[in-house]
């Protein structure tokens, strides 16, 4: 008899985020009848970005389902920097909208940071902003970014304590990596940051009990990079060409991760899948902040979203 191969447990993100959007719609419900304020989502997209366009979509009709209000301010690709700044100004003053979101990438001829940092601190629900990027370093209450935040939501639902736990991110990013070793830190792991100048990478994830990926590259982690039981947490989005190579060769796409999974799910104790993964905790993470930045603006505390 041969020995059966281990497979990881599959982290559910989406069955995770379908519990978290309906929790984030109940107490906004709760908010709107005690407090007649509906938590208000703007989002801003600059340019025609196909990708762009499909994740502006779910993020509306997801916003939209929980009972938010949604707004998707379409803007041509060719928008100057000032008529971006001269709409975020105003929806900054609109007491209607908690929370606004500019989708990147932006077109090259504007500065990305110039125009997040334009935004409310109060109504910055992809924690984006520089203060909230202060407030998480030195652990003050803020907005934090989604994906990160949906990353730590899962990590705790399966780990319960992280205290003392090795936790290696690849990628240092300040919307993915860095965020997101702040939260580990937070939790007090012990945190190691990867990057493109990181010696021995493999032997680096090696040690790591927790492994996120937000790195870009597509399933760039093998399955020997990861230490036997490891939890696996997997932020990539690459479109990479169908495997059907007449499907690809008409142009059709799937979608994987940074992580080489069919390998990986041999080696690891838990492994969030690509797509169904982290993906839809970020937009379920988004509304809870969305709600959190209204419950805020009118100095209510938010009720706890937790699992
Ligand atoms: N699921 C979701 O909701 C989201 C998914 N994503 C996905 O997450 C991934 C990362 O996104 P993002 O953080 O914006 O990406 P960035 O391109 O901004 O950052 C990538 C990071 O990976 C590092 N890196 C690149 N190549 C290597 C390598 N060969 N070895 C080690 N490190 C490397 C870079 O290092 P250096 O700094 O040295 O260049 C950089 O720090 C992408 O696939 C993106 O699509 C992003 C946001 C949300
Ligand atoms: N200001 C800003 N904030 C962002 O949060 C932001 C952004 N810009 N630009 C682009 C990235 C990417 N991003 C994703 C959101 C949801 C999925 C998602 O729902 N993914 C599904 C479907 C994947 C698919 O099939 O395409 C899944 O993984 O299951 C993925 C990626 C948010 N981003």
């Amino acid at each position: 008899m041969s020995a059966q191969p281990s497979r990881a447990t599959l982290i559910d993100g989406k069955a995770f985020s379908t519990g978290l959007v309906e929790r984030v719609a109940a107490a906004s419900a709760r908010l709107e009848a005690a407090h007649g304020v509906k938590p208000g989502l703007a989002v801003v997209i600059v340019g025609e970005d196909p990708a762009s366009q499909l994740y502006v979509r779910n993020k509306g009709e997801t916003t939209v389902r929980a009972g938010l209000r949604s707004d998707t301010h379409r803007l041509d690709a060719t928008t100057s920097q000032a008529d971006l700044l001269a709409l975020i100004a105003e929806l900054n003053a609109d007491a209607g909208i908690h929370g606004v979101l500019v989708q990147l990438p932006l077109p090259t001829h504007i500065d990305a940071s110039v125009v997040l940092d334009a935004i409310d601190p109060d109504k910055d629900v992809d924690g984006f902003h520089v203060v909230n990027a202060g407030r998480l370093a030195v652990g003050l209450p803020g907005l934090v970014p989604c994906t990160p935040l949906g990353c730590l939501m899962l990590l705790k639902d399966q780990l319960g304590d992280l205290s003392g736990l090795n936790a290696v991110i690849i990628g240092r990013s300040n919307i993915v990596g860095k965020p997101m070793a702040q939260l580990l830190l937070g939790e007090s792991c012990t945190v190691t940051i990867a990057h493109s100048r990181t010696r021995d990478l493999p032997a680096v994830c090696r040690a790591a009990d927790i492994l996120v990926a937000a790195v870009g590259r597509p399933e760039m982690v093998r399955g020997d990079w990861i230490k036997p039981g490891a939890t696996v947490i997997d932020v990539g989005i690459n479109r990479v060409p169908s495997l059907d190579p007449e499907k690809a060769a008409a142009g059709k796409t799937r979608v994987v991760g940074d992580v080489a999974f069919q390998e990986a799910v041999q080696v690891a104790g838990r492994i969030t899948p690509v797509p169904g993964g982290v993906g839809p905790m970020t937009i379920a993470c988004l509304l809870a902040n969305t709600y959190s930045a209204a419950c805020r603006s009118i100095g209510v505390t938010p009720e706890p979203l937790d699992a």
